[in-house]
This record gives structure tokens, sequence and C-alpha cells, in this order.
């Protein structure tokens, strides 16, 4: 499990309310939630956030995040653009949870459109508390690290 206690979150403009009910929730679930924005409703470019937050883990500030922007897709493909990540998109208890099982996921992604706030809090915790399986899972892990080149 995770050494930090803390969860970054960020979006663009598509997910601010549920970014805030997520950024509550994690607060009573007793972990330090470390918001890095945006910060109003203008419209901003949700690479631009999926970038600040790579940093952030890259950096050592938290191990874990949350990402979101109106579906979550646009803001997925841009933080899996990094090596060091694996952003899951989950809709659903049932993929928050065998993100973590099969595949180790340390951003949850969530569409601020698109799923409502009591099924993504319900997706947080599932991100949470479901720990890594590792065994056949860990070969396919290690392989997404070292994806070859084409
Ligand atoms: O990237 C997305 C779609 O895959 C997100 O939903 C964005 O939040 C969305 O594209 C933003 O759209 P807007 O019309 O500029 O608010």
């Amino acid at each position: 499990m995770p050494v930090s206690n803390a969860i970054l979150l960020a979006s663009d403009h598509g997910a601010i309310d549920l970014r805030a009910a997520l950024r509550d929730h994690v607060t009573a679930r007793g972990l330090e939630a470390i918001d890095l924005g945006t910060d109003d409703t203008a419209s901003v470019d949700y690479p631009d956030f999926a970038a600040t937050l790579a940093q952030a883990i890259q950096e050592g500030r938290a191990e874990r995040g949350l990402l979101l922007c109106g579906t979550g897709v646009g803001i997925s493909i841009a933080i899996n653009r990094y090596p060091f990540i694996r952003g899951a998109l989950v809709h659903d208890v049932t993929g928050a949870r065998l993100c973590r099982q099969h595949n180790d996921a340390n951003v949850l992604v969530l569409g601020g459109r698109t799923t409502g706030v009591e099924v993504a809090r319900d997706c947080v915790d599932a991100f949470l508390d479901t720990a890594f399986e590792g065994g056949r899972h860990a070969r396919r892990v290690h392989k997404l690290g070292a994806m070859p080149a084409l």
C-alpha cells in the first residue's frame, strides 16, 4: 500500500463540482487532498492539468491521483502519455476495483459530466481500498512500463 496518505486531484472546467465533492470525500477519509486546480469555471485545456498532476507524482508529492475532465476521455489519453502513470478511466465500482487489482493503476480518471457524485465516491473508495494482486498481473504491468518502440 502507498507510503503517503496524500491524494492529488486535478481537473479541467468540465469537472469542477465533482472534483470538489471528491476533495471533500478524501479529506473526510482522513487523507490529505492536494488540489492542483483548475480553480474556476473558465475554459482550460485538459492536457495541462494532466501534465501538472504527472509532475506532482514525479516529484513525490503523492503516489496516487484523481483526475477528471468532462468525460474523462481526453485527460485519460493525456495522463497515459507518461510512462510512470497507469491511469484508468472508470464508470463503475467494478472498474475502479479491477484497475487496482489487475493494473496497479495509480491515477483514477472520472468524468464530471458522465458520472454522478455517489458513484464517483464509491469508485474513489474502491480505488483507495483495493490492493494490486500481483502474480500474472505483475508480468503484464511490467510490460506496460517497457512497451516496445515501433
Ligand atoms: O476531453 C474531453 C472529452 O473527451 C473532456 O470532456 C473535456 O472536458 C471537454 O472536451 C471540454 O469541452 P468544452 O466544450 O470545452 O467544455
